[in-house]
């Protein structure tokens, strides 16, 4: 019996007329890094907003870890070890790099507010131990040399590190990134590819992505799962997907990959 830490059953989303996840069966392992690709409106970041409870599935289960996802509000997914980054950027574009990674790790912080009034101990000693943290994420994600600088001033290749620096510090299990490629340069999408390789290798997280840029795709993949109109229409490693007939005609195109 196989491991799964996310497991998605029979999952359904409907829009009045559409139905944009259509009876969506897969899982992802402990320390795998999946990806989810399709043409436009094969109905990914659906899934993503279903698992991530944005919204609820019309039908279908979700679980994480042990715990059933469908109907917990949308606070707890953080809590529950999910981490998001999101198709279009989300950061505080007035804050630092820094700022916007201690925003994501206050929300974990455990001082009480008369501790945080008085400025006692355990309050400094949370203090230093968020500071040291940030500063450790921002080495992670190689950001050390604009960490001071507000998010609007930066490339947008380091915007998008910000934020999975962001949803890297509320400590999620698995991370789910939403076109993270989106955007970038191709030497910002090569460190890209080491950093999510840095993310599994050594710190364990477990990584699905939904993105459109191939050949990142099939270098950082263990497996990749194809949707089209709301299906799945296969899934496998990187070169049994690159071989499907079924997906060279919905998405590739032959060249393409
Ligand atoms: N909130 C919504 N209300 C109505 N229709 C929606 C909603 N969200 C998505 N859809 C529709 O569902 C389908 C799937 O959209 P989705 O954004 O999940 O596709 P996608 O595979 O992520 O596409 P892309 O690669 O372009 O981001 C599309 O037809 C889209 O228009």
């Amino acid at each position: 019996m196989r491991n799964a830490l996310l497991e998605v059953t029979d999952l359904s989303r409907r829009f009045g007329g559409l139905t944009a996840v259509d009876g969506l069966n897969f899982h992802v392992n402990d320390g795998e890094i999946v990806s989810i690709i399709g043409p436009n409106g094969a109905g990914k970041t659906t899934a993503f907003n279903l698992i991530t409870c944005i919204y609820p599935p019309s039908a279908g289960a979700i679980s994480f870890d042990g715990l059933n996802l469908v109907g917990l509000p949308l606070h707890r997914i953080a809590a529950a070890g999910i981490g998001r980054t999101f198709q279009n950027l989300r950061v505080f574009a007035n804050l630092t790099a820094r700022e916007n990674i201690l925003v994501g790790l206050t929300r974990h912080a455990r001082a009480s507010f008369l501790e945080t009034l008085f400025h006692g101990g355990r309050f400094r000693a949370e203090e230093e131990a968020l500071a040291a943290e940030a500063d450790r994420l921002v080495a992670l994600l190689d950001l050390t040399p604009v960490a001071d600088q507000l998010v609007r001033n930066l490339p947008y290749g380091d915007q998008r590190r910000v934020e999975i620096a962001r949803a890297l510090a509320t400590k999620p299990k698995i991370l789910l990134l939403d076109e993270p490629a989106a955007g970038m340069t191709p030497p910002e999408i090569e460190e890209l590819n080491g950093m999510i390789r840095r993310l599994r290798d050594e710190l364990g997280k477990t990584v699905l992505m939904v993105e459109h840029h191939m050949s990142l795709v099939m270098e950082i993949s263990d497996r990749i799962i194809v949707m089209d109109q709301g299906r799945k229409i296969a899934e496998g490693t990187p070169d049994e997907v690159r071989s499907n007939p079924l997906v060279i005609s919905a998405y590739l195109g032959s060249g393409v990959v």
